[in-house]
């Protein structure tokens, strides 16, 4: 078994204009993932609330202001350049936007084919092509319909799943999913959250699943984090949280996903500030040496 732990994290960054000079993102956090029994986990909160800053801190490519990240016990910011490369094979990121990642001038093909070639997945040519229509396969994309393609002939969902085909290629104890699903229609964003499912049953993953938006975790089910302003306020397993929030904030967020209801329309204003009013406590200075976001 292996596990993530994130202990009293903090992030601050330098912020103009803020009458300490400084932002704290992330706020004394601390969470572990394991990888035995698989799991689901979301993060979810508001735009701004520190959950890509999470993210980034656990996938090693920001260094927090203070607190550890530990994989297998060790300092993930510690481990040599071999340990680093292994870390980030068994701990994948999934992001909102795929267009980002892939090279507009290569085909999609050279996604995977990098992968394989990285992390030495096939020895023949022809192992790799099968490794590839496999994975793809797995997540209902048709090999001859995408192979040979550049990024701009696929769908947002097609490229999203040849980062999944990457994924089931890897075979990961972890996804680090950063809003996967923000930027699909309903229909593909539920095939989406199947196939993670599926990882989680069928070969064992985890996925940390960073989102703003409770349907999908509803959907998705598991365990749930709640953050605003940097802070984790609650967490336990979906329904609980769902149906019995303790915390002011979750139960705003949850008064705050829209009915499609004609007759029962929003009609008062959501005021997040004074629902978190109450949990913001007075920013810390920061140790100056740690302020500055590095990546190794
Ligand atoms: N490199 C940076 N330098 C300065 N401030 C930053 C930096 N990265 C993030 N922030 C700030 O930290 C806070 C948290 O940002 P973060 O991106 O983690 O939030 P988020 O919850 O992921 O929001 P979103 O869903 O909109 O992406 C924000 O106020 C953001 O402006």
């Amino acid at each position: 078994m292996s596990e993530i732990e994130l202990r009293d994290v903090v992030q601050r960054f330098h912020a103009r204009g803020t009458p300490s000079g400084f932002l704290t993102a992330v706020q004394s956090t601390s969470f572990t993932l394991r990888s035995d029994p698989p799991h689901i986990v979301s993060l979810v909160g508001q735009s701004g609330s520190g959950k890509s800053t999470i993210a980034r801190i656990i996938l090693g490519l920001q260094r927090p202001s203070s607190g550890l990240v530990t994989y297998g016990g060790r300092d993930i910011f510690k481990l040599s350049r071999a340990e680093y490369d292994d870390y980030r094979k068994n701990v994948q990121p999934v992001f909102q936007d795929p267009y980002a990642i892939f090279n507009p001038f290569y085909r999609v093909d050279r996604v995977l084919r990098t992968a394989i070639k990285k992390f030495s997945l096939a020895s023949t040519a022809a192992e790799a092509s099968s490794l590839m229509e496999e994975s793809l396969l797995a997540v209902k994309l048709d090999p001859g319909q995408v192979l040979g393609r550049y990024p701009h002939q696929l769908s947002g969902g097609q490229r999203q799943r040849i980062m999944l085909a990457r994924v089931h290629m890897l075979r990961p104890s972890f996804i680090i999913a950063d809003e996967p699903v923000s930027m699909l229609d309903a229909q593909v964003r539920k095939l989406f959250l199947d196939i993670l499912t599926d990882f989680r049953t069928t070969y064992g993953m985890t996925t940390l699943f960073i989102t703003h938006d409770l349907s999908t975790v509803y959907y998705i089910g598991g365990e749930v984090m709640v953050i605003t302003r940097g802070r984790i306020v609650e967490k336990g397993p979906v329904s609980t949280v769902m149906h019995t929030p303790s915390h002011p904030y979750t139960q705003l967020l949850l008064a705050s996903v829209p009915q499609p209801d004609p007759d029962a329309r929003w009609t008062d204003r959501i005021d997040i500030a004074q629902a978190t009013a109450a949990e913001a406590g007075p920013e810390v200075p920061p140790e100056d040496e740690a302020l500055e976001a590095r990546v190794p």
